[in-house]
């Protein structure tokens, strides 16, 4: 197992480029199962999560393959043969995103057997939402063993109305409603610009949604799709956490590819935090204050402010001026990163769902452990600032959602490492 070894106080300095989005390439790989014939996908994040999926592609027949050499962004996906329409549960309990076949699969070959996801670190995460839409499409939805199975000859278009706003439920009607018979209209859908994504290479295959990224999706069901060729979008929350690397480290950092139309409520609470940040060619600039002031953060959809960067505020606010109030309104239990905060000397008390966080003058390094994908990237940000080493363990979590981070963080200037643990 590898850890992450760091000594904090340098302010990083320099341009940083921003990969593949892992939210958008997930489904965007799960959907080459609605087209015969070569997907090709570019800017595809070299990451554990890509991994599992190309894996789930295969285990169910597909090829499915990351290029090498100049090339090793690509990705290309085709159906070679017979299709198992099954994910099985060491794939998909490594990989909640693994469920993201489920409509697809359907939609396509009429039968699909998926493990259920289950929670994880962050939450209960279940995916009723998923299954009501692809019930409303006319599928047949048994649970059985730990499995979901559905169903259908032909799916039929319908009427759509998610309970609750849920990212990947959104893309996973939106996969199966494509290849359905007639009309499906989704309402109160999610409006991340990873669904939004999804749906131009969606519409690249030859399929006909309009809608996405606002919160009515309509889909005019078409007979088949052609394969496609796509870069991803940028990642936002990478460029988002890169964007925190500079503020509290004290930097002036240019994150290229970094959208600001898809950062809006990020860079207002970094702004409100004292931070000077221009868009410039192809990125965005932060820019640290002298000195950090508190801000309250609530996360909330998009385009609220994301939950998958809360944890990395939080660690920006430790450090800062005054009291937050952070408020996480998505996930049940995503505050995993506090008590490791704490043993570098962050002031932060937990209330429900509410986090106070008081910021204090110097945070101090020790041995952290990272419990989820985002709670590791907070952690390594507060290293970065922490006087003294700091040592982040477990960070196959941190693999899963950001390619070479540590890297990225030395080319800024941060004495940061990755080391093999000892088993
Ligand atoms: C691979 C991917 O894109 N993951 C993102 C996606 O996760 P994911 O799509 O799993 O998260 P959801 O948007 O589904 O979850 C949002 C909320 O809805 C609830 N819910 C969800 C589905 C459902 O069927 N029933 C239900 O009650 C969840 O418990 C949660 O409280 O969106 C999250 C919220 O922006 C992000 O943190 C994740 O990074
Ligand atoms: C929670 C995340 O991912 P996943 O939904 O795959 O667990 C994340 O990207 O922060």
């Amino acid at each position: 197992m590898d850890k992450i070894v760091m000594k904090g106080g340098t302010a990083l300095h320099g341009e940083v480029e921003v990969s593949g989005a892992k939210n958008a390439a997930l489904p965007i790989l799960a959907s080459a199962l609605l087209a015969d014939g070569t997907n090709t996908f570019r800017n595809v994040p070299d990451l554990a999560d890509v991994a599992t999926m190309l894996e789930v592609l295969r285990t169910m027949g597909c090829e499915a393959a990351r290029l090498t050499g100049k090339k090793a962004d690509t990705c290309e996906i085709s159906i070679a043969g017979d299709i198992t329409p099954e994910a099985p549960y060491e794939l998909v309990k490594t990989m909640r995103a693994s469920v993201l076949v489920l409509g697809p699969l359907v939609a396509r070959f009429g039968r699909a057997r998926v493990s259920m996801p289950g929670g994880c670190a962050i939450g209960a995460r279940p995916i009723d939402q998923h299954l009501k839409g692809l019930k409303a499409l006319g599928a047949d939805i048994h649970l059985t063993e730990g499995y979901v199975e559905a169903r259908a000859k032909q799916l039929k278009g319908g009427m759509v109305n998610f309970d609750v706003i849920t990212v990947t439920g959104t893309e996973n009607v939106m996969m199966a409603a494509v290849l359905a018979k007639g009309r499906t209209v989704m309402e109160n859908c999610a409006r991340e610009p990873e669904v939004e994504e999804l749906a131009r290479v969606l519409n690249k295959m030859g399929a006909k949604v309009e809608g996405a990224g606002t919160s009515v999706i309509t889909i005019e069901g078409v007979e088949s799709l052609n394969p496609v060729d796509h870069a991803i979008l940028p990642d936002r929350i990478e460029a988002g956490t890169l964007l925190v690397a500079a503020a509290i480290s004290g930097g002036n950092v240019l994150v290229k590819h970094a959208r600001p139309e898809h950062l809006d409520a990020v860079m207002d609470k970094l702004r409100e935090a004292g931070c000077t940040l221009t868009v410039e060619d192809g990125g965005i600039r932060c820019k640290a204050p002298r000195t950090l002031k508190s801000v309250n953060i609530t996360t909330t959809e998009h385009p609220g402010f994301p939950t998958d960067m809360q944890a990395q505020l939080m660690a920006l606010m430790t450090v800062s001026h005054g009291t937050s109030v952070i408020s996480e309104n998505i996930f049940e239990n995503r505050f995993m990163h506090v008590p490791e905060l704490h043993r570098l000397g962050a002031d932060i008390t937990i209330q429900g769902h509410t986090a106070v966080v008081k910021g204090v003058k110097a945070l101090s390094g020790a041995p952290v452990m990272a419990t989820d994908l985002r709670a590791s990237a907070s952690l390594i940000l507060a290293g970065l600032r922490a006087d003294g080493h700091t040592e982040v363990s477990r960070v196959y979590h941190l693999d899963r959602g950001y390619e070479r981070l540590e890297r990225k963080l030395r080319g800024l200037g941060a004495d940061i490492r990755r080391v093999k643990e000892r088993a």
